[in-house]
């Protein structure tokens, strides 16, 4: 079926829409079973993706993975319907095309590994501390330089960050259990007070206490 896509903004438009998929229990097909997929299918296994694999080859770590349905067979046309999101990840071009072309007319997300223009969606770099997730996109226009900065960011967030993040949800927690708003408190002027630096030192308490004596200030 011809698609009825429209034709992708050129690169360079800074229009790539940010989200955030929750994908747990959701279906996903990836088509192709070599290093690119088993890549893309890590992390969807990772964040609960109900995962499906159709090729002809499949990597043992895919093959081996009983998280993982897989169907040792090329793709049938229009099987991309029959899910949430599609990632094309074959060495070949007109396939990958085809996966694209179906995803579109279907209304599905689709990811094709070969080809931005044939992106509805494009994976970006990332860096995970715990529910903390930083996002890195070119437009599909050097890959590379997401990978660096990526790198770069993972020196700089430590695991650190993480605790830092756990400290505020709790905080911001227990002011919405006991009937509170979170709307303006003083939280930069208590990130900006070096909570960071008593969580690196060590001294969690001590950066609970920043963080409430900046946030009972601003209160009042
Ligand atoms: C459009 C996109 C489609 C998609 O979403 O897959 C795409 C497409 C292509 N990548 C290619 C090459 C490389 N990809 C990487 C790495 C990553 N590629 C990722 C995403 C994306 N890649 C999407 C756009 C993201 C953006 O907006 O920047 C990352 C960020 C995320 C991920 O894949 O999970 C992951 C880093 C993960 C990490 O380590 O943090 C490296 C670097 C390396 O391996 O070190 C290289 C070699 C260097 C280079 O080319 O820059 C090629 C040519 C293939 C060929 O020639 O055969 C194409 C096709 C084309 O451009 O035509
Ligand atoms: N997005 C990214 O980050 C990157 C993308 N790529 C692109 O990803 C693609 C795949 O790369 P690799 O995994 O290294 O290739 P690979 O050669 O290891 O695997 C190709 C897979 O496609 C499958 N395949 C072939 N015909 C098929 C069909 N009709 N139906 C279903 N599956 C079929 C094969 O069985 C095999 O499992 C390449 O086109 C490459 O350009 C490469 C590097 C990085």
């Amino acid at each position: 079926m011809a698609a009825d896509a429209p034709s992708p903004s050129p690169a360079g438009t800074g229009r790539l829409y940010p989200v955030g998929l929750r994908l747990e229990g959701r279906s996903v097909l990836v088509v192709g079973g070599g290093a690119v997929a088993a890549q893309k299918v890590r992390e969807l296994v990772a964040c609960g993706a109900e995962v499906t694999v159709v090729a002809p080859a499949i990597v043992d770590e895919l093959a081996d993975d009983a998280r993982v349905t897989c169907h040792r067979r090329p793709y049938r046309s229009g099987e991309a319907a029959d899910h949430r999101f599609v990632v094309a990840a074959t060495d070949r071009r007109e396939v990958n095309q085809e996966v694209h072309d179906d995803a579109e007319a279907a209304g599905v997300w689709v990811n094709a590994a070969d080809d931005p223009q044939r992106c509805s969606v494009t994976l970006p770099a990332r860096v995970r501390r715990g529910s903390l997730l930083v996002t890195i996109s070119t437009e599909g226009r050097s890959p590379a330089l997401a990978t660096w900065l990526r790198r770069r960011l993972e020196d700089e967030l430590g695991p650190e960050v993480e605790v830092l993040l756990e400290v505020l949800a709790e905080e911001r927690d227990r002011i919405r259990a006991a009937g509170g708003s979170t709307e303006g408190l003083d939280w930069q002027g208590a990130l900006g007070s070096g909570m960071l630096d008593e969580i690196r030192a060590g001294r969690i308490d001590a950066a609970k206490e920043l963080l409430k004596a900046c946030l009972s200030s601003s209160s009042a």
